[in-house]
């Protein structure tokens, strides 16, 4: 059994640090951007996706984070509200900051893609007097996201919580959630998801966003390798996800798993990852075996793929146990 110990005399289960964001997503399907004509909006931002996802599953969510002084910053705070997401560690910015949007682009269900408006987002604007240590202490896990060690000031921000919550026993779980688009250089990316990847619980990230990280190092795609990297700083668990082909997760103790995926109709790829964690981190909460974490995981994800959206999609306990009573995981 792994050892992560979620203190229970804390009133927050999980408070997401970082982006909130818009997504929109192309109305049209199997054609390119160019060829898009409209897009419905939604909340988006990878560590506000997981918030969402996993008060959907029931755990009490909070978040900290910056949002524009503007109609789509009081969008996203009103959704959160809606979502029974507590709201009282979001600052508004006074800068004049705008809010990142993320369209979406589905060429086809295996062909999507994201272009990002990104410039002078109000997210990255975060800043450490933005951070509450009372808040952090009252909440039984930190969830990060590496997009917010882009830039300062919020790479300092999410240093400080990082700190505070090594501090008061608060478990941090650290979704790599690599956008290069919104880093200058490769090796600015890997030297601080690094210096953040040694403070944490659990890491859950992309083959693909390990092998940036590990751009000094000579692994060759290991997965192991790569998890007991981590076990030697202060990971208790490593999930590493292959997309299609599932998932791994490997803890302390030696032991590692495979997860299978769920058959799904595939509608757009994104928000897979993100619906894959906010399942995944609510078993752990919920002190479940890892193996049974990650079915969660993967059938939340298999949910997600088959809508339109990522946040709005996030299924409840209701749908991701109906999909696993239909079906077998398939490894
Ligand atoms: N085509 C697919 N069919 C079923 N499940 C999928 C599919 N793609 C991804 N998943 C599920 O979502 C998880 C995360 O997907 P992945 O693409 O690796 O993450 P990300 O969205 O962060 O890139 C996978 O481990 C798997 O469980
Ligand atoms: O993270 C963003 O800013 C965009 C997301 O809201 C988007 O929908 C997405 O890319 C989800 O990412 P994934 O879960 O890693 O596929």
């Amino acid at each position: 059994m792994y050892n992560v110990d979620f203190k229970t005399d804390r009133s927050i289960d999980l408070i997401g640090i970082g982006r909130l964001c818009i997504d929109l997503n192309a109305d049209q399907f199997n054609r390119p951007m160019e060829e898009t004509s409209s897009f419905t909006k939604y909340v988006g931002g990878s560590p506000a996706n997981i918030a969402i996802g996993s008060a959907r599953l029931g755990l009490k969510s909070g978040f900290i984070g910056k949002v524009s002084d503007d109609q789509m910053g009081r969008f996203i705070v009103q959704y959160l509200k809606a979502n029974h997401i507590d709201t009282s560690g979001i600052s508004v910015d006074q800068t004049g900051a705008v809010t990142g949007l993320a369209f979406t682009e589905i060429k086809s269900p295996e062909e999507c893609s994201i272009l990002m408006y990104r410039d002078n987002v109000a997210d990255l604007k975060l800043d450490t007097s933005n951070v509450s240590e009372e808040y952090i202490k009252n909440s039984k896990a930190l969830l990060i996201s590496g997009t917010a060690l882009a830039a300062s000031p919020s790479r300092e921000a999410v240093f400080l919580a990082l700190d505070y919550a090594r501090k008061h026993d608060v478990v941090v779980i650290f979704d790599l959630d690599y956008r290069p688009y919104t880093w200058t250089s490769a090796q600015e990316t890997a030297v601080y998801y690094n210096l953040a990847a040694e403070k944490c619980d659990v890491i859950i990230g992309t083959r693909e966003e390990f092998d940036m990280m590990e751009q000094f190092e000579s692994n060759d795609n290991d997965d192991h390798r790569t998890a007991q990297k981590w076990f030697s700083y202060h990971a208790e668990i490593v999930v590493i996800k292959h997309g299609s082909e599932g998932s791994i997760a490997y803890t302390k103790d030696g032991s590692s798993h495979r997860g299978g995926t769920f058959k799904t109709k595939v509608l757009k790829t994104f928000g897979a990852g993100d619906s894959y964690a906010s399942a995944f981190i609510y078993g752990l909460m919920n002190q479940w075996e890892i193996p049974k974490a990650m079915e969660y995981g993967s059938a939340s994800a298999a949910i997600v793929i088959s809508k339109h959206s990522c946040s709005d999609a996030m299924p409840t306990t209701d749908e991701i146990d109906r999909l696993i009573a239909e079906q077998k995981v398939k490894k």
